[in-house]
């Protein structure tokens, strides 16, 4: 499997089924300016309330073999194998499907994933596990706090000054490691403090 993350800006997503499944998946596709259609007869309280808002289109009834077409990123997520196996036969070579029920014949899984800011850690098991995934993600969750979203802000905008400012590439190098060290990452004052040295 080859790890990537990937830009939904304008891109049409197909969601089959609107149940448990089909709204925990909403959740990561929320807020990625895509444009996301629901074809499910039924959804829960949650994609209603995402419909009624106007963050994604709903159409009320089954799946048909026209509903894949212009879809960039697929996902068959109904209580039904059948139906799940054919939206994926119903998709042309070039369009990402993830069968819910079925990771073999999928083009992408979906991943456990932790958010700080800028800073994005997702964990697969392959399929193996994902209570594991799930564990490892909440042990993670510990570990980098919340405080790494605003260092994450930090460094982007240190690595964009250094960039504008300083042509000696050995020395940039040094100044982009030089933000690795614990001070930036706990000490609000040093951060300031690197912007006013930097000029
Ligand atoms: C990351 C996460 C994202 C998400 O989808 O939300 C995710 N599953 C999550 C949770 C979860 N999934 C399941 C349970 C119940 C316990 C259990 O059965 O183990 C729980 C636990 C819970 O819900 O708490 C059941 C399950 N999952 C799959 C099957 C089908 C099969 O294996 O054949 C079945 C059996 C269905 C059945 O038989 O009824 C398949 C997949 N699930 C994946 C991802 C992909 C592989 C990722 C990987 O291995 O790392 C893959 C291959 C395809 C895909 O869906 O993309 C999320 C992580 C938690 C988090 O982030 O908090
Ligand atoms: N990948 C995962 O992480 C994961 C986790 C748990 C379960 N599963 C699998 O996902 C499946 C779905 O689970 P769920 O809890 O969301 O089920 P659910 O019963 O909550 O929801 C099923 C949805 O599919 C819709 N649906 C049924 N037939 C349809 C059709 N012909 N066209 C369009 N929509 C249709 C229903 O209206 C409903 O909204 C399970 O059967 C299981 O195999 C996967």
């Amino acid at each position: 499997m080859y790890p990537i993350i990937m830009n939904l800006n304008n891109k049409r997503v197909l969601i089959v089924g609107g149940g448990e499944v089909a709204t925990k998946k909403m959740k990561m596709l929320l807020r990625q300016n895509a444009q996301i259609v629901v074809v499910s007869p039924t959804i829960t309280p949650t994609l209603y309330t995402y419909f009624v808002n106007g963050e994604i289109r709903w159409l009320k009834r089954s799946f048909e073999a026209a509903d894949t077409k212009g879809a960039f990123l697929v996902i068959a997520a109904t209580n039904n194998r059948d139906v799940n196996a054919m939206v994926g036969e119903s998709c042309l070579e070039n369009q990402l499907v993830n069968i819910v029920d079925s990771p073999v014949d999928s083009d992408f899984y979906n991943m456990a994933y932790l958010n700080r800011g800028k800073l994005k850690i997702a964990i697969s098991t392959e399929g193996a596990s994902p209570l594991l995934a799930k564990q490892i993600k909440q042990d993670l969750n510990n570990f980098f706090d919340d405080g790494y979203e605003a260092y994450l802000d930090f460094l982007s905008a240190a690595r964009e000054k250094i960039k504008l400012l300083v042509n000696d590439e050995e020395r940039k190098y040094l100044l982009l490691q030089e933000l690795l060290e614990e001070k930036f990452r706990t000490n609000e004052e040093e951060r300031e403090k690197f912007f006013l040295d930097i000029g």
